[in-house]
């Protein structure tokens, strides 16, 4: 399904002449994904994961690559990209930015439980510690300025309540400063679907791409939002205790981030509110799309702000 750029074996024989990675045994094509083609592919040295990139430029591409090479190196689980003979991590391939990364042994899941969400909220503070040392820096194109904009566009055509209550949020929360808060590398899109788990253990994050330099607190509000809410919507106290408390195991939350925590959750809630509605209501063209509900994060944007505990 996602194969949206195919490559032959020869042509992967030839591009492989550029590691040092053996010969070709095996090129097999990843049915999930969204954004970019990804394969499998197995030489007589192991087994690795090709990416060709069918958004991002060359010339985008090292900044993603090289993050995921410095957590690799601090210890956090997530796949290490492989440098080629001139210690480049991508090239062009079938016309594509492409990289090989190494293979993780692990499975997204739909429905973790507390140990798994422990686990999680544990990787991502050892991910923010990592990040410390990462020299180089990307703002976050999905910030509070772009769901501003974005949003505006929106409401002609939400219905009347749901565009009250978006546009009455991003006002409640441009009005609160955020700047004492810790920054770093944050993740930013930590949902289920982007970390594969070999039983309760880690095998890794992966999907990088909307990575940036933001505050790291709505970064756990991100997983939180999606690792902890249920089915129906709703949010699952152990769960979302669990995440919380492998997070503070590692790197305990400042009295500013405890106090920030309730504005975090919704804030994190509108920026997915606003994408997915904008992928609802003006779907890329050209793009084969898989629309998810943009309801979800409406819903749990009111429960939120009714909310009155916070596991914290
Ligand atoms: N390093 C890896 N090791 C093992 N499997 C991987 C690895 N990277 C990706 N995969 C597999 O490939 C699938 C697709 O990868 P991914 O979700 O990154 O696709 P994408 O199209 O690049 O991103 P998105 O779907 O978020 O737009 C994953 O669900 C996973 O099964
Ligand atoms: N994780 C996002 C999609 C990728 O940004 C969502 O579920 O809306």
């Amino acid at each position: 399904m996602s194969v949206y750029t195919s490559v032959s074996q020869d042509e992967m024989r030839a591009w492989l002449q550029r590691y040092a990675l053996g010969e070709l045994v095996e090129l097999k094509g990843i049915a999930a994904g969204v954004t970019n083609t990804n394969y499998f592919v197995t030489t007589t040295h192991g087994r690795y994961v090709l990416t060709l990139f069918e958004v991002l430029t060359l010339a985008e591409v090292p900044y993603f690559l090289k993050l995921k090479s410095h957590l690799s190196r601090h210890g956090v689980a997530c796949p290490a990209p492989i440098a080629d003979h001139t210690d480049s991590f991508a090239s062009m391939l079938a016309g594509k930015p492409a990289c090989l990364v190494s293979c993780l042994n692990g499975k997204d899941i739909s429905h973790p439980n507390a140990t798994q969400c422990f686990a999680v909220g544990e990787m991502l503070a050892q991910m923010h510690l990592a990040g410390n040392t990462f020299p180089m820096r990307m703002a976050n194109p999905r910030g509070p300025a772009w769901w501003n904009h974005t949003a505006a566009e929106l409401y002609q055509h939400m219905p009347a309540d749901e565009a009250t209550l978006l546009r009455d949020e991003i006002a409640h929360q441009s009005s609160h400063r955020f700047d004492d808060l810790p920054q770093g590398v944050i993740h930013a899109d930590l949902f289920k679907d982007n970390v594969l788990m070999d039983g309760d253990r880690i095998a890794g994050f992966i999907d990088f791409y909307y990575a940036c330099n933001d505050i790291l607190l709505y970064d756990v509000a991100i997983a939180l939002n999606d690792w902890a809410r249920l089915d129906d919507g709703s949010i699952d106290d152990t769960l979302a205790s669990a995440l919380l408390s492998g997070y503070q195991s590692v790197r305990p939350l400042t009295a500013a981030e405890v106090k920030a925590w309730p504005l975090m959750l919704r804030a994190a809630a509108i920026r997915f509110w606003t994408s997915r509605l904008l992928d609802y209501y003006h779907p890329a063209s050209g793009e084969m799309t898989f629309t998810k509900d943009p309801g979800v994060f409406g819903r749990l944007l009111q429960a939120h702000r009714q909310r009155q505990h916070f596991w914290l």
